[in-house]
């Protein structure tokens, strides 16, 4: 049967990429995905907007909402500090498996920890089960209409710190206009909007980076 989309991506990491360079991992995604066939990763355009954001905020604790292959895991994982750790949580065990290997090919497993499940059952076991107190930096790029009600939900887990910064992606292209609406009226948080484009094409998306007052 034919292969996946997933499956294709991971089969140009490993013709491509030299194992543990995470640098040559990203180069071999972005080639393809850009050459070969599109797929959603946070891309090279929006990808350098995230790694200033992570050396800035130069986190300890990392939560990522939606992994898909694990590119922009890769690509915050590279940034940490020795011992920081990035949680990241993907709902489809398919495309986990992908993203796995993704990760163990960039040299990057230690510092992840890749969950499988879906964010509003995860979010509220992550205190006990994990053995985070809170996230010094949240990446949301899963299922747009679940920005919003995750965010609250980390709000009342006491899982965002005064000086948390959460980081979202398409807030433009697919859009989370109640996410948008959300944290740039809320007096919680401080806003702002990184003008961008969706990965690998000319339409307009960006991120939206929100600082958690407490
Ligand atoms: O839907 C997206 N991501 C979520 C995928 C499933 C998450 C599963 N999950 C993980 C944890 N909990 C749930 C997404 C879509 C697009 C896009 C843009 C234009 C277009 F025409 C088609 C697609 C671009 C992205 O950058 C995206 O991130
Ligand atoms: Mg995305």
């Amino acid at each position: 049967t034919r292969s996946t989309r997933p499956q294709r991506l991971l089969g140009a990491v490993q013709k491509n990429a030299t194992r543990g360079d995470p640098g040559s991992v990203i180069q071999a995604i972005d080639h393809y995905c850009r050459n070969k066939e599109w797929a959603m990763n946070v891309g090279d355009e929006k990808g350098c907007i995230l790694d200033s954001v992570v050396s800035e905020v130069n986190p300890a604790t990392v939560l990522e909402l939606g992994t898909y292959c694990g590119y922009s895991t890769v690509r915050i994982a590279r940034l940490l500090p020795p011992h920081a750790k990035l949680i990241t949580l993907e709902f489809n065990p398919a495309v986990a498996a992908i993203a796995r290997q993704v990760i163990a090919w960039a040299g990057l497993e230690d510092k992840v920890q890749l969950v499988e499940g879906a964010s509003g059952d995860f979010i509220p076991r992550i205190k006990e089960q994990f053995g985070v107190k809170t996230f010094d930096l949240v990446f949301l790029d899963h299922w747009k209409e679940y920005y919003l009600p995750d965010t609250k939900l980390m709000e009342e887990c006491g899982l965002l710190r005064k000086g948390s910064v959460l980081l979202a992606d398409n807030v433009v292209c697919p859009g989370a206009p109640d996410y948008l609406e959300y944290v740039r009226s809320s007096p919680r948080y401080e806003s702002r909007y990184f003008k961008s484009h969706l990965e690998y094409t000319k339409v307009e998306d960006g991120l939206e980076k929100s600082v958690f007052l407490g």
